[in-house]
């Protein structure tokens, strides 16, 4: 078992869960509430079971999966049942699931009752390299992106590699992403390693090489007020794209699927802008090519997509913000990109999959 420590709470890579049962043993919590979806509850609660068997007293909350479902109505109902199971200030939630469950769990402890402990137990591989890491919590409204929440650090995130087994392919794809983004923005040797990578060559230490990237930028900038502002890289166009897609497609782009988009149009960006090397451009595009699929989008929802990302968290004074590379393995961030520079990106990204 290995041990990150982070903001004030360790990160444990315990495929045994054996770390958690001790955790537990610990803390003497007055009750203890999972929440899951209806596919963690399927497929990752056993496991918790099975891991945990002398944990007898605890409660479920169920959600609806996926991120239609990240939401305030969700939310409410997560509050209405902690307050139906007597939740108190010494109680424990323990989040058992994708980034929409430690994201919407994450937001609903930290607000009940002006906040009680939580835990992460992520169990995406986008959940494990990402979202459970860094206190990053919250929900959207409509098409905006995580534009409700807080940030608010885990007691503990535990990761199993166990978990991953039972998630399929497009989900695996999708978290990749943020791998592949982790090593364009802090490490090209680790990019260069990964972009090699076959989807079922997805292993334990790649999961621990990007938990320990995210945690070097979050330990010196929790609360995003600088550097933290890299992990953003490709979010700002690939927040909008999600955001429109979510509400627009009858089957909706995941979050990876979507920030792919947005590293290809700011990885253009940071070519026009701020020196990303022509040939690196062309490298970043051939990756993220290999993995996913194009997205068809024309240019009669640039509009819509701009709107979005009116409400990007990056943004100052009306001007739309972002981080862009300026070689494979470096990032700079508050870099403020004109409504004609951001359109010419979309056009060179529907340029690119144009047959
Ligand atoms: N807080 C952060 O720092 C941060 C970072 C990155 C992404 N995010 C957020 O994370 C969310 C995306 O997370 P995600 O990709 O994990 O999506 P998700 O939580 O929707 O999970 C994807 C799907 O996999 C299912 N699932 C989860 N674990 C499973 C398992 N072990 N076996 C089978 N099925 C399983 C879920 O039910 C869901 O249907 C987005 O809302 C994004 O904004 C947050
Ligand atoms: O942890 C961070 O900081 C990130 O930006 C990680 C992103 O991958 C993640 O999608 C995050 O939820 C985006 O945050 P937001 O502040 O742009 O909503
Ligand atoms: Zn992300």
């Amino acid at each position: 078992m290995e041990v990150i420590e982070s903001l004030g709470y360790q990160v444990y890579f315990d495929d045994t869960l054996a770390s958690l049962e001790a955790f537990l043993a610990e803390r003497n919590y007055s009750k203890i509430i999972v929440l899951v979806d209806t596919n963690t509850l399927d497929n990752c609660l056993p496991l918790f079971q099975q891991a945990l068997p002398n944990l007898a007293n605890y409660d479920v909350i169920e959600v609806d999966p996926g991120e239609e479902n990240k939401n305030i109505d969700f939310c409410i109902g997560v509050w209405h049942n902690m307050l139906d199971f007597g939740a108190d200030r010494h109680s424990l939630m323990i989040n058992l699931g994708g980034g929409v469950v430690t994201d919407m769990g994450g937001f609903a402890a930290s607000t009940f009752k002006r906040g009680m402990d939580f835990i992460q137990i992520p169990t995406t591989l986008l959940s494990q390299v990402d979202a459970s890491v860094g206190g990053k919590t919250g929900i959207d409204m409509g098409s905006v992106k995580n534009i409700i929440g807080t940030f608010a650090q885990p007691q503990a995130v535990f990761i199993s590699s166990q978990f991953l087994k039972t998630l399929d392919q497009r989900q695996l794809i999708s978290g990749f992403a943020e791998v592949i983004k982790h090593g364009l923005i802090f490490d090209r040797a680790y990019y260069e390693r990964v972009k090699t990578l076959e989807i079922d060559q997805i292993d334990n230490s790649l999961v621990k090489h990007s938990v320990s990237i995210k945690n070097r930028v979050i330990l010196e900038d929790p609360k995003e007020k600088g550097l933290r502002k890299i992990l953003n890289f490709g979010h700002t166009i690939g927040h909008a794209i999600e955001g429109y897609s979510l509400l627009n497609d009858a089957s909706p782009l995941l979050h990876g699927e979507a920030i792919a988009v947005g590293m290809i149009c700011e990885g253009y960006l940071s070519h026009k802008l701020n020196g990303l090397p022509l040939d690196e451009l062309n490298d970043l595009i051939q990756t993220f090519r290999k993995y996913f699929n194009d997205y068809t989008f024309d240019s009669s929802i640039d509009t819509a997509l701009l709107d979005l990302m009116r409400n990007d968290k990056k943004n100052l004074s009306n001007q739309i913000g972002f981080a862009l590379l300026d070689q494979i393995g470096s990032c700079q961030y508050d870099i403020y990109v004109s409504e004609e520079d951001i359109i010419e990106s979309l056009d060179f990204y529907r340029e690119l999959i144009t047959p």
